[in-house]
């Protein structure tokens, strides 16, 4: 019970997945951008692709736990329940009392809270509900705008509303308006579900000021994490968790904490778009972030609750080395270098891989050359299909978040 990752490549013994819904086909052109997608995935194909996903896991041994069934279990508890739907619907946005009359009737009148669940994840659009009684300014003034509460369609992007730091989580307030409610199922799952009520600490809260996301969050070892300052995170959150880890925590295992400061921008948004490890010494990156990073070493002041924050002038591969405890860290460029391809395979997430052991990742099948630099470089790759998936911006890193990896 409970949650524990104090590695990103030790044997993954228990995961988190969503696999897309109805959200998915809530895209439509007008909208995508401020979604954050770039394509309208085709829901049946994607599917399939997922579930081939989850499928490689199972065989090689992980439990494949899903959002929307946790999240179900968790409001089978009617007060929960109701609390849940109340929550959802403020944070859909819904002021007006007669609207909010509406949903909350639409929404009760689900069975199967797996259905629910789903339900708030899809979106619910205008003409799903009754005709409105219309009475505030609001409910009158018409606009052609189709939902009521918005879908979530990134949410299969598990990595990213939370992320596990050893027996705790970050709990993410994210950097989109699009994506901040989808931190909602977590939060109920780890303050009411069973199997980690009272068991995991928070290092960050969802309601706190700045944005981190989980996709920016690397355990490295169990005593070294490492975070991106990216598009997605600030530099003043990772300072926050810093000084929770250091001073107020239960985790006494965390010393150090690196910070990487990557580009900001779309193509490079997390740190794990640009970089994973895949073996004890060996990680993925894109070239266009070696030259320019720069890496800060972040470590308890002499005073209490001050924080030691150093430079680093030292080589990327250097830096890990030395955290890692080996004596030489391989950098395996995306693309092997050559700049058109190191950027096409980059935007569907070449570097973006899931460890499923050391030297065993996921990836995607369209990224063919650098999975087989990969190989060459005595990686075992598990190939799963991604004309749809991709299209999200994300790959098995990011579609997977790891509750429980061996220690
Ligand atoms: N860790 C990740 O890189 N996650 C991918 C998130 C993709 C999603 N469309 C987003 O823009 O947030």
């Amino acid at each position: 019970m409970g949650i524990k990752v104090t590695s990103e490549i030790k044997t993954l013994k228990k995961v988190l997945l969503h696999k897309p819904g109805s959200e998915i086909e809530n895209l439509t052109p007008d909208y995508l951008e401020r979604l954050l997608f770039d394509d309208i995935p085709f829901l049946e194909v994607a599917q399939q692709e997922h579930d081939a996903f989850a499928e490689i896991l199972r065989q090689n041994g992980v439990e494949v736990v899903y959002l929307h069934e946790l999240a179900a279990e968790v409001i089978a508890d009617e007060e929960i329940k109701e609390q849940f739907i109340q929550q959802f619907i403020k944070e859909a946005g819904i002021t007006s009392p007669e609207l909010h009359k509406n949903v909350y009737e639409f929404l009760k009148r689900f069975k199967n809270n797996e259905d629910l669940i789903r339900k708030t994840m899809a979106g619910i659009n205008k003409n799903e509900l009754p005709q409105l009684g219309k009475k505030s300014l609001s409910d009158l003034a018409e606009d052609d705008y189709p939902f009521v509460a918005d879908p979530m369609p990134n949410l299969y992007f598990t990595r990213d509303p939370f992320a596990t730091i050893g027996e705790g989580v970050s709990l993410n307030k994210m950097y989109s308006v699009t994506r901040n409610r989808e931190t909602l199922y977590a939060d109920y799952i780890f303050k009411y579900h069973k199997d980690f009520k009272g068991q995991v600490e928070r290092f960050y809260d969802r309601d706190f000021e700045y944005h981190i996301e989980g996709g920016d969050i690397l355990n490295l070892t169990e005593k070294t994490l490492a975070i991106g300052i990216s598009q997605r995170t600030q530099a003043d959150a990772i300072e926050h968790i810093a000084k929770q880890i250091f001073f107020k925590s239960q985790n006494k295992d965390i010393e150090t904490i690196l910070a990487f400061n990557i580009p900001n921008n779309r193509a490079m948004m997390h740190l794990d778009t640009v970089f994973t490890q895949i073996d004890v010494d060996k990680f993925t990156i894109h070239p266009g972030i070696q030259g320019p990073l720069q890496v800060f070493e972040i470590t308890k002041g002499n005073v209490e609750g001050e924080l030691k924050i150093e430079e680093l002038n030292a080589k990327l591969e250097d830096v890990l080395a030395k955290y890692l405890g080996v004596e030489k860290v391989t950098l395996i460029q995306c693309g092997g270098g050559d700049k058109v391809i190191a950027d096409r395979e980059q935007w569907n997430d070449g570097s973006n891989t899931l460890c499923i052991k050391p030297g065993e990742v996921v990836v995607y099948s369209r990224n063919y050359i650098t999975n087989k630099l990969l190989v060459d470089n005595g990686i075992k790759i598990h190939v799963i299909p991604s004309s749809e998936l991709s299209r999200g911006r994300g790959g098995p890193r990011c579609m997977s978040m790891p509750l429980v990896r061996e220690v």
